[in-house]
């Protein structure tokens, strides 16, 4: 590949492997003038436009309507989600634009996810509803778990995103089953303390909000259903990995550990 002079400051510009030669990089990226962009098909700009206008919006509103809130906690958690889903899209088009597409945001993820959503947010609004324990912080119990949640939210969401950071164009929402020319294997900065950093965040994340909207029952569902996914998931992940990569990724497995209970 030639990479052409495209008039951008070079620090804007995202350096190609040497020996890469192709037009498009990952799965759907088109180079220009070695640059590489979103493929525009992929990236309808008016669903993207309005998804962060709708993103924002949920931002602007539960802040705005927090004074009037009967539970508070419930405002927060649907900013914590609309962060979470606006920076899935956000880290992808800016570190690894050659796969960014509107799926990227991260909301067609499984009839288990919008499930999973749907029951935690019935659960907190009718708890909240029929128990003053939920609403008012009445006991040390209620306060620590909130508390406990909203660190696990806040470090959850930094360690998904500098995941997703580090990675680069390693990084890809689905399990890739052939290896792209650009896909290394990364063991440097939160790779060398985690080995699934980016699922040891959502993990932790997702279980944060649940301690954090006092939801008994989905923190209990949530931790069955993620800790499942993750474990299959894992195993199917690093089936790949091993053949893209071989010795010095079994080298990696032996000296980076997963960070979500029971799965080594
Ligand atoms: C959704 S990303 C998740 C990455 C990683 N499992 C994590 O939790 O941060 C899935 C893609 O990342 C790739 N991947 C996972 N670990 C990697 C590593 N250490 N270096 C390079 N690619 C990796 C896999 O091949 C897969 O296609």
């Amino acid at each position: 590949m030639i990479e052409e002079d495209s008039g951008e400051p070079k620090s804007r510009r995202r350096s190609l492997p040497q020996d890469y030669d192709g037009d498009d990089v990952g799965d759907v990226g088109v180079i220009i003038k070695g640059q590489v962009y979103p493929y525009i098909e992929k990236n309808p700009l008016d669903s993207i436009s309005l998804t962060g206008f709708l993103l924002g919006g949920t931002v602007g509103l539960s802040i705005g309507l927090l004074p009037h809130s009967f539970f508070k906690n419930f405002n927060i958690y649907l900013v914590a989600v609309s962060v979470f889903h606006f920076l899935e899209f956000y880290t992808t088009a800016k570190y690894n634009p050659g796969k960014v597409t509107s799926d990227s945001f991260l909301f067609n993820n499984g009839k288990a996810y919008t499930f999973s959503f749907v029951f935690a947010v019935s659960e907190a609004l009718l708890e909240s509803i029929f128990f003053d324990w939920k609403t008012r912080f009445s006991s040390w119990y209620h306060t620590t778990a909130a508390i406990i949640g909203l660190m696990l939210m806040l470090l959850g969401q930094y360690i998904r995103t500098s995941a997703m950071i580090t990675a680069g164009r390693s990084f890809s929402h689905q399990v890739k089953t052939s290896q792209n020319p650009d896909h290394v294997l990364i063991t440097t900065g939160i790779y060398a303390q985690l080995r699934h950093p980016s699922y040891f965040g959502y993990f932790w994340w997702a279980l944060g909000t649940q301690l954090w909207l006092m939801n008994p029952v989905s923190f209990a569902l949530f931790a069955y259903v993620l800790w499942k996914f993750f474990h299959s998931r894992i195993n199917y992940e690093e089936r790949y990995l091993n053949s893209f990569f071989g010795e010095e990724y079994t080298k990696y497995t032996q000296n980076v550990g997963v960070g979500i209970p029971f799965i080594s």
